[in-house]
């Protein structure tokens, strides 16, 4: 039988401590005081709700990163400025990320205005983005720190500035993570994805937006070199299949709504200012500091490959993509006629394993790798891609120049010094 104590205190074990000596007096003051405090309780949860709810309602951004006021809008502005004619007025997402800050700097060499977006997630380095967004401060690119799912952010920046295109690089990559952090895939590639469209489709004028699918739609696919026309119905990652729903989302967004919508599907980029947890990046640092690199093997102990892409060359894509885009038809939301959909293979067409990668590598550094060879575990890899590149070379004159001998060594180079490697004493070591 539940006590008395018990039944005013029901639910909150621990929280009350009863002195049980002094039952009689105990339980008249008990109950009177009890009943204070539970209204005091009562008033304090109903002010911290309400106080909670304006908080919230008065705007998501002050639950995130901080944005906004007039300073903050005459940066944006100022960033978005056009410097030549016939140029264009970009918002790049993902801004210091590898490819963003490279196609930033890139764009705004030429003359265009540039807003930068990104959330600075801590999924690898985020000293390198930082570093990256002082390199694009440098050239005058404001980034603004913010999160794809924040519609207000977007809504604002569209405000502010009426961008013609958005470059959308943003995304949760990596092939292998997906498997220790699925939700992050959902968060960044399918929710912040619709969010972003859904602000291009409110915005008046709509920009057009190329966005970065990736070559790993064509998972299973056995038939060599990808087309674009192949099945990508068969992904082997949480990851591909993120991207691969993007492709869908896309078209129904240019199918309803008219905006204009390329897709980049990117070839295992790499190259300076790179993403540390891609393979020759991680291998670089390993071989550097005198420590094993695992390398994948196919079945029957094949070697993987890739179609690794050199950056410039993905950046002239990208600008190639923008500078080709066509027009966004829809207003106020609704479609005034067909926008052109489009997806593009951007890789190098010349497929090198990866222990040729390490080949390479070992020759760059001077240091040889201590090379540990494991059968490719079932996470997502597949084992080669090879781009069929005549659509981009077609439409916008894409032509990779970059062998993986010559990007690597650019990459090398970057590394050491990034780094601060005193290039002849830490080999010689
Ligand atoms: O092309 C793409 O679309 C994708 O390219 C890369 O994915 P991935 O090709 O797996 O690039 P890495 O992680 O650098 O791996 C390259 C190769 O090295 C192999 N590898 C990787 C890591 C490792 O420790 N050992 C190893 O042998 C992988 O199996 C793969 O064959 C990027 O990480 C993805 O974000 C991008 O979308």
């Amino acid at each position: 039988m539940p006590s008395i104590e018990d039944e005013l205190f029901p639910s909150t074990p621990g929280k009350f401590k009863i002195d049980r000596s002094n039952r009689q007096l105990n339980r008249c003051f008990a109950s009177t005081s009890t009943m204070f405090l539970w209204a005091l309780f009562l008033i304090a949860l109903t002010a911290s709700y309400l106080s909670f709810q304006s908080f919230v309602d008065s705007g998501s951004r002050y639950l995130t990163a901080s944005w906004g006021g007039i300073q903050w809008e005459k940066q944006v502005r100022t960033s978005a400025q056009i410097h030549r004619s016939g140029g264009i007025s970009v918002l790049v997402t993902g801004a210091t990320g590898f490819v963003g800050s490279h196609v930033s700097l890139a764009l705004r060499k030429r003359g265009d205005g540039v807003v930068g977006l990104d959330n600075f997630n801590n999924y690898y380095d985020p000293s390198l983005k930082r570093a990256r967004m002082s390199l694009l401060s440098s050239r005058g690119i404001f980034v603004v720190e913010g999160d794809l799912n924040d519609a207000k952010l977007l809504s604002k920046l569209f405000d502010v500035v009426a961008f013609t295109h958005v470059m959308h690089l943003a995304a949760q990559a990596g092939v292998r993570y997906a498997l220790e952090n699925p939700q992050s895939y959902v968060h960044s590639n399918i929710a912040g994805l619709v969010n972003l469209l859904e602000t291009c489709k409110a915005a008046n004028p709509q920009p057009a937006i190329v966005w970065a699918s990736s070559s790993s739609v064509y998972g299973l696919n056995e038939k060599a070199p990808f087309s674009e026309s192949d099945r990508t119905d068969q992904p082997a990652s949480l990851y591909a299949a993120t991207k691969k729903a993007g492709e869908e989302i896309t078209h129904t967004y240019n199918h309803i709504y008219g905006l204009a919508i390329t897709g980049l599907r990117f070839f295992t980029v790499y190259g300076p200012w790179g993403r540390p947890d891609m393979a020759y990046f991680s291998f670089t640092r390993n071989i550097l500091q005198g420590k094993p690199i695992t390398i994948y093997r196919g079945k029957n102990r094949v070697d993987l490959a890739r179609d690794f892409t050199f950056i410039d060359d993905i950046v002239k894509g990208c600008l190639g993509s923008l500078d080709s885009s066509g027009k966004s038809t829809g207003s106020g939301g609704k479609k005034r006629g067909a926008a052109p959909y489009r997806i593009f293979n951007l890789g190098n067409t010349s497929p090198v394993t990866v222990p040729i990668l390490v080949d390479i590598l070992e020759k760059h550094l001077k240091v040889k790798a201590k090379r540990n060879f494991v059968e490719m575990p079932g996470n997502g890899d597949v084992p080669f891609t090879h781009a069929n590149i005549s659509s981009a070379r077609r439409e916008f004159g894409y032509k990779p120049t970059t062998d993986l001998e010559t990007g690597l060594k650019k990459f090398v180079r970057w590394y050491l010094s990034y780094y601060g490697y005193n290039t002849k004493a830490k080999l010689e070591q």
